[in-house]
């Protein structure tokens, strides 16, 4: 079976409506942690124009379940509308009259980039044959997109959660080519909790039956419900107890009766929330994915190898913003204010919300505000 023929609908595949996407060929990839993958194809957007000093360009990282669909409408190719809507564009943040605006689907993600959902050199999906990948693997690929483009040096790189996990890693390895790097709701390591939340996310996918050991492209079926237990995990970590108190309470679904007299029957209103985000990732994302970009989130620590995340930062002469969103439990703000004190002359910023972790996809008022000072100079009013 090969890939065109796969009946699971929640990645991009060759053939499929490229939407805004375009590609390029990077060539064999040697990974971090050994092995290589022979062929990387890279699927990435573009706005605004690169000028001729080539010095104008400005990289956005998407986070775990994102891609290169930064901004723009839902239609065909795109499953949804672009995740930071609103912030790229002529007088936005990300201003197109001045800036050449890239975004590129990850390595080890599925709208396409190669990931496990891509077709090896034998022409199946790579499945459970994908290697580990790590975000240091990503940033690698990346540069090598910049390459493509002629872009030596990024005037910006910025990305939230795991994008900003890349944001602080590009600004790491290649410092030389980044002047301004933002780093929002992210952090310069994996924590012990963040790893602890991603557990029984992976252990979820790993025990849903027709996961069939990572190779499930084979049997027209996805592990959907591990998928979606994963996401239901994630999902509240994403967000803020008190907005889930707030917006649902002890309400039942609409039309249905949690509270029925075998205490069975029916949801709570946050119950069938919960069951909407999982569908509707289930609908757009590629278990495979999940799990591999999961586990690259595990392995990031700017400081590995470095002499720890001080002298790793140490390395990095531009200018570098970070950002923590006040409520956020999963990639709490202390965590941006520990790069700051790490990293002399980094500017720290604050993003109120009461969405939690979310924030930083939500609160674009304050996001734009944050890059336009960082892009621009000049403090936000
Ligand atoms: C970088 C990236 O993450 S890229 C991809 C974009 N991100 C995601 O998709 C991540 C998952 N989604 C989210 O985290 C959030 O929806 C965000 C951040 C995109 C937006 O947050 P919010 O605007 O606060 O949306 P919220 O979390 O309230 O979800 C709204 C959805 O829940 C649905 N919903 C709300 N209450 C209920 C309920 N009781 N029962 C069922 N569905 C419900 C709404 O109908 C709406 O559905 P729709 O998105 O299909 O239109
Ligand atoms: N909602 C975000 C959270 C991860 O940062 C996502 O799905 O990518």
């Amino acid at each position: 079976m090969t890939i065109t023929d796969l009946p699971t609908a929640s990645f991009w595949r060759p053939g499929d409506h490229p939407g805004d996407r375009q590609f390029v060929g990077v060539g064999p990839v040697a990974l971090e942690r050994g092995g290589s993958l022979p062929d990387v194809t890279v699927a990435y957007e573009t706005w605004g124009t690169l000028n001729e000093a080539g010095d104008n360009a400005v990289l956005v990282e998407h986070a775990l379940t994102g891609d290169a669909h930064v901004e723009g409408p839902a239609g065909p190719g795109h499953a949804t509308p672009g995740w930071w809507d609103g912030l790229v564009g002529p007088g936005r943040p990300l201003d197109t009259r001045r800036f050449f605006v890239v975004a590129s689907n990850v390595l080890g993600g599925c709208q396409g980039t190669t990931g496990p959902s891509s077709e090896a050199p034998d022409g199946r999906p790579w499945g459970a044959r994908f290697p580990a990948i790590t975000i240091r693997d990503q940033v690698a690929v990346e540069a090598r997109l910049a390459d493509h483009l002629g872009i030596d040096r990024w005037a910006g790189v910025l990305g939230g959660s795991m994008g900003g996990m890349r944001a602080i890693e590009w600004a790491t390895t290649h410092p030389q080519r980044v002047d301004t790097c933002i780093v929002l709701a992210s952090t310069a390591y994996a924590t012990a909790d963040q790893i602890a939340w991603c557990q029984p996310q992976l252990l979820a996918i790993r025990a849903d039956p027709r996961f069939h050991g990572g190779d499930y492209y084979e049997h027209g079926v996805a592990p959907l419900d591990g998928l979606g237990i994963a996401r239901r995990i994630a999902h509240v970590t994403y967000r803020h107890e008190g907005e889930l108190a707030e917006r649902f309470g002890r309400e039942a679904q609409l039309g249905e009766e949690p509270l029925g007299s075998d205490g069975r029957t029916g949801r709570f209103a946050v119950e069938s929330y919960l069951d909407h985000h999982a569908g509707k990732l289930g609908a757009r994302f590629d278990a495979n994915s999940y799990l591999v970009l999961s586990e690259a989130m595990n392995s990031h620590d700017v400081g590995r190898d470095r002499g720890g995340v001080g002298a790793a930062l140490a390395a990095f002469a531009g200018h570098l913003v970070v950002a923590g969103v006040d409520t956020d439990r999963l990639y709490p703000a202390r965590l941006s204010d520990e790069i700051a004190a790490l990293r002399p002359g980094t500017t720290l910023r604050h993003i109120p919300s009461r969405f939690g972790h979310d924030g930083f996809l939500i609160e674009i008022g304050r996001v734009g505000e944050i890059i336009r000072e960082a892009l621009a100079g000049g403090p936000v009013p």
